[in-house]
């Protein structure tokens, strides 16, 4: 961890997305993808965001990318606000920013070899002379673990981890300090997965990088994040570091998200009973009022039915939306 500012600021984010239906493709409503959702990115840290399907975690990540337009709020990114951002310094913060997927095989160009993944960026953002490409591409391909001869690959001759690493070694070919993994290591078997977390953790290290990790896998969010944000139909339900959110967490979602998977953690405080997760999440075309979780929530009052509640500190650092457990504190 570093006391610097934050590389990535986000305050305030809203998304909106227009139902459209018809021939005509009509706007008959607004689905509020994302809320209100406030986090900071120191860098060369990891921020993690988690959540059921539906949250709003992608849309948060493409609103970062740029790939969708905020409704109201503001990304900053090394200081500067990104709306405000002019067609040179976007073009700087698009080589600055990258972003890993889920699934490299359809983000991989399949008539693509791998030298060929990895030289074109090279080359379109002029990052490297013609004569030094080749040694370029086996550099990138070393890093990520993977031998040079492995350029001359396509993607179908790869597997699923090796096809990642080069996904992750596209992303350093431009030299990126924030880096968006959405779901990077989902698609992969438990073995290869903690392969592909410990080169991010290698890579972090050596290269100070910064990440914005998206997942729905808990063990695998605690073990690489720093910070923590827990997201429930598009509002942040609770945000921490990352050992007193897993070992004390305040929101009852979050507790649900927990109790739902084994815990062998022998810090893990058992609180007051939630019911387990069922059923879908809302839409949030038609969202519950008053704190979006109440009908799921064993501990809801009538204010939890009325009232939004506010994402609140209840220890430092450690902020929940909770009108039960976040702002009175349940003793351990
Ligand atoms: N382009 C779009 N148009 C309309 N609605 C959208 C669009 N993109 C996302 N949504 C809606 O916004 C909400 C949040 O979606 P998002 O993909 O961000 O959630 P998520 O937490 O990342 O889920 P998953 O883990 O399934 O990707 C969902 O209800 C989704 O249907």
């Amino acid at each position: 961890m570093t006391n610097e500012a934050p590389l990535l600021e986000v305050e305030n984010l809203q998304v909106d997305f227009a139902i459209r239906k018809g021939l005509m493709q009509r706007t008959v409503g607004v689905v509020r993808a994302v809320s209100g959702v406030s986090f900071s990115i120191p860098r060369g840290t990891s921020f993690g965001l988690v959540g059921e399907s539906g949250c709003g975690k992608t849309t948060v990540a493409r609103a970062v990318l740029q790939l969708v337009e905020a409704s109201a709020g503001t990304i900053r990114f090394d200081g500067e606000d990104i709306a405000g951002m002019d067609a040179p310094a976007l073009q700087k913060f698009r080589s600055r920013v990258q972003a890993v997927f889920q699934d490299p095989f359809s983000s991989l160009n399949p008539r693509m070899s791998t030298g060929r993944i990895l030289s074109e960026p090279l080359r379109v953002h002029r990052l490297k002379p013609d004569s030094e490409i080749k040694a370029e591409v086996a550099r990138l391909l070393d890093i990520c673990g993977l031998p040079a001869r492995f350029a001359d690959l396509y993607p179908h001759e790869m597997s699923g981890g090796q096809r990642q690493r080069v996904g992750i070694a596209r992303a350093l070919a431009m030299n990126p300090e924030l880096i968006v993994c959405d779901e990077a290591v989902s698609a992969l078997d438990v073995s290869i997965q903690a392969q592909i977390i410990n080169l991010l953790e290698d890579l972090q290290k050596e290269l100070g990088l910064t990440y914005l990790f998206i997942g729905h896998d808990l063990s695998v969010v605690r073990h690489i994040c720093d910070q923590v944000g827990v997201m429930y139909l598009g509002r942040m339900a609770e945000t921490a570091p990352s050992d007193p959110l897993f070992a004390k967490p305040r929101h009852p979602y979050t507790r649900a998200l927990i109790d739902a998977v084994p815990n062998p953690d022998p810090d893990y405080e058992q609180g007051r009973e939630i019911a387990p997760l069922e059923g879908e999440v809302p839409s949030p075309a038609n969202p519950p009022s008053g704190c979006f979780f109440h009908p799921r929530c064993r501990l809801a009052t009538e204010r939890c039915r009325r009232e939004v509640p506010v994402l609140d500190p209840v220890e430092p650092g450690h902020l929940a939306a909770c009108w039960e457990t976040g702002v009175t504190v349940p003793s351990g």
